[in-house]
């Protein structure tokens, strides 16, 4: 029999209002796998997105992790659990450096509790020992280690990118949802990325990523769901959705498929 996918998504449908943002979609994301979901502007991914990453409740539809049924819950559980999201708009403290804003994101899964920090005990040094070396391993992982000691503030744009990654991967995950990680990034940011991405993947996490820039999606995934109008159009490997006539006629004018 085989292995019981990491992520099911059965019939999601999220409705604003009278506006079918995401109309009866269905996926999987298997084992060690990376999936890719495109397409056009408003075409539903980030509602999907945020739907699957429990920031807002579906109108139908399931969303089984490991197993688990977590429709609709609420994503600090869901990272205990061992799923984690990346966001579109920064969500980092501007004012403390690369490392700290890793390390308060991993304090969340620490255990011993205000009293063990104030008296430093031994299991505080340990979980304290741990955390560092967390957060240190999550920004070797995005080539942010170097950086560490520089206040977010002061990173260029595609580093804060990277350290958004590093922050889902310091609370160690088995599924990570990145949410269009490419989003204003140049050419060769964009490469760098899609080598840093296979190399999560090769750590054993399995990845769904939601991404509006076809040559990122194209360079790094094993599997592409493409969205239009809140509707599931194609679903394949990379080349056979390429070559879909479907999905050329949704790109068409705005953005040659493949480029
Ligand atoms: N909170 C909301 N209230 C009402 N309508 C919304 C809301 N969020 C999204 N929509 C609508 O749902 C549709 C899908 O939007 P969504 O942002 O999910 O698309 P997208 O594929 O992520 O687009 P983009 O690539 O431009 O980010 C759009 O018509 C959008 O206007």
């Amino acid at each position: 029999m085989s292995e019981r996918p990491i992520l099911e998504v059965n019939g999601l449908t999220k409705t604003f209002g009278g506006l079918t943002a995401v109309s009866d979609v269905s996926l999987t994301v298997r084992r060690g796998e990376i999936l890719g979901v495109i397409g056009p502007n408003g075409a539903g991914k980030t509602t999907f997105f945020n739907v699957i990453a429990g920031s807002m409740p579906p109108t139908s539809g399931t969303v089984i992790y490991d197993g688990n049924d977590c429709t609709g819950m609420r994503a600090d559980r869901m990272a205990r659990l061992g799923m984690t999201r990346t966001f579109q708009i920064t969500s980092l403290f501007p004012s403390l450096s690369a490392f700290d804003n890793v390390r308060a994101a991993t304090y969340r899964t620490g255990t011993a509790g205000w009293p063990a920090a104030l008296f430093r005990t031994a299991r505080w040094r340990r979980e304290e020992q741990a955390v560092r070396e967390s957060a240190m391993k999550a920004l070797r992982f995005v080539e942010l280690d170097r950086r560490a000691d520089v206040l977010a503030d002061a990173l260029s744009y595609g580093e804060q990118r990277r350290l958004e990654i590093a922050i889902a991967l310091a609370a160690e995950p088995r599924l990570l949802l990145l949410d269009e990680p490419a989003a204003g990034m140049n050419p060769e940011e964009g490469q760098r990325l899609v080598g840093m991405i296979r190399r999560i993947r090769d750590e054993g996490v399995s990845i769904l990523l939601v991404e509006h820039h076809m040559r990122v999606v194209m360079g790094v995934c094993d599997r592409v769901v493409v969205i239009d109008h809140g509707v599931k159009i194609a679903e394949g490997t990379p080349r056979e959705v390429v070559d879909n006539p479907d999905v050329i006629r949704v790109y068409l004018g705005r953005e040659a498929v493949g480029a």
